[in-house]
């Protein structure tokens, strides 16, 4: 059957004496991955942070303090950690909550390799693992004044338990009616840039002079929820989540004409005359590059607000046919809170070591890794948990049946 250990909880301080410090106060494990040990340490007694990463690279004799992006657990009481696939590390969060105790320290995923690549540095980066699938999200681009804002308030108001708004961060200044967190969190260029260089944003454009940006937060929340995402973003935001691990439905709005599409900023009122050339002057471009670039999976002409919105809602298969009950919000797992784990093929197997839980088999739990999906900068989705029945002969995997 091959199981094979996969928690090496070592005593680095020994076994690597070249004088560098390790500033773990709490717990940590190392993990081999070709000729680099990465060791995940937990700062127990830190009020302030909680999780660190160093690496030993044997090749050149030397400790690395890399760059971490995405947000990182929060402060727990300890962890196993397990290697997937050689490009990344599953790491199993002691006395979390049940919707925050499965991470991944992703350390040569493609996502990493491009961000490597790009800083000239040592990377890695997190992904909180979530049980399940979420639909697809929705991302709808087309130039400044054709609709897509009234488009997607229509969607909205007509199937309110169906789909959720990714709420862009931008730094445009308000309109008169615009709330802060509802349309847009509006913010300074300095924090969103930090932001962006931590690693939070899915993508980001500069858009008619100013910086817009889709947070990984802002579409996870809304997958969290059981809805469906859907992201209003520019076509250069369009391609840059195309290109991600997000996968998504893409849909370009484009307008009858030009002169239409003056008209309707005319109209709206919430430019000045200097503001409305520039959009109109991106518009072109931008229509150009929405029905010839192929990011695109649908082009819908928004003529007649009625025409369109019906058409919208026959590619999102709203016509009637599909049901519109929202899926239920992802569950957590209720894990015990010091465990063991081991990896036998695609499955783990979590095991209490929490004193007085009586026999070991009766706190046991799957994860079934086979079809994860997604990743940094994102969540990782697709994992399902199965609870393995007690059975005090057997330490196999038979029996097990799926949680729903
Ligand atoms: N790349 C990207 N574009 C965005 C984002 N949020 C909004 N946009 C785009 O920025 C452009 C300007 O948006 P906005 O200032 O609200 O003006 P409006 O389109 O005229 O209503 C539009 O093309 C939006 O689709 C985002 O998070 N990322
Ligand atoms: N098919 C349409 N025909 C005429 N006016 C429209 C149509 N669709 C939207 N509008 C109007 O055009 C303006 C711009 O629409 P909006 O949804 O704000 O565009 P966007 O979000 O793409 O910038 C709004 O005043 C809206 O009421």
């Amino acid at each position: 059957m091959g199981e094979a250990p996969v928690i090496y909880v070592e005593n680095l301080k020994d076994r690597f004496s070249d004088g560098f410090n390790l500033r773990f106060k709490g717990f940590e494990t190392s993990i081999d991955v070709g000729d680099k040990t990465f060791v995940i340490g937990s700062n127990n007694n830190d009020s302030i942070s909680s999780i660190e990463v160093q690496i030993y690279d044997k090749s050149k004799v030397k400790w690395v303090i890399p760059t971490v992006l995405g947000t990182e657990p929060k402060r727990y009481k300890g962890h196993s950690a397990i290697l997937l696939n050689e490009d990344r590390i599953m790491v199993i969060t002691w006395g979390s909550t049940p919707d925050d105790c499965i991470w991944f320290l992703e350390v040569d995923t493609e996502y990493v390799k491009q961000q490597k690549k790009a800083s000239g540095t040592e990377v890695v980066a997190w992904s909180k693992g979530v049980r399940g699938d979420a639909e697809k999200p929705v991302v709808i681009s087309g130039p400044s004044g054709v609709g897509k804002g009234t488009l997607i308030n229509m969607l909205m108001k007509e199937f309110p338990t169906m789909f959720g708004f990714s709420v862009s961060h931008t730094t445009r200044a308000p309109r008169s009616m615009e709330k802060n967190g509802v349309h847009y969190h509006f913010t300074e260029r300095s924090i969103m840039e930090k932001d962006i260089k931590d690693g939070k944003f899915l993508e980001f454009a500069s858009v008619h002079g100013n910086l817009y940006g889709t947070s990984t937060e802002a579409v996870e929340a809304v997958a969290d929820s059981g809805k469906r995402c859907i992201l209003d973003i520019d076509v250069q935001g369009a391609k840059s989540v195309r290109a991600s691990s997000l996968d998504a439905v893409f849909i370009f709005i484009s307008p009858p004409s030009v002169a239409k599409l003056e008209e309707r900023l005319h109209l709206r009122g919430t430019e000045t005359q200097e503001q409305i050339q520039k959009r109109l002057r991106n518009a072109k471009a931008e229509i150009e590059q929405g029905k010839s670039s192929g990011i695109f999976d649908h082009i819908l002409c928004n003529d007649h607000l009625e025409k369109c919105y019906d058409d919208l809602k026959k590619l999102l298969g709203l016509d009637g046919t599909t049901s519109t009950n929202p899926k239920p919000s992802s569950k957590g797992i209720n894990l015990p809170s010091k465990h063991a784990a081991s990896k036998i093929n695609n499955k783990i197997l979590i095991k209490s070591e929490t004193p007085g839980s009586g026999n070991p088999s009766k706190n046991s739990i799957v994860l079934d890794v086979s079809l994860l999906k997604g990743g940094a900068p994102s969540r990782t989705r697709g994992l399902n948990v199965y609870a393995v029945d007690p059975n005090p002969f057997s330490d196999s995997l038979n029996g097990i049946h799926k949680l729903s």
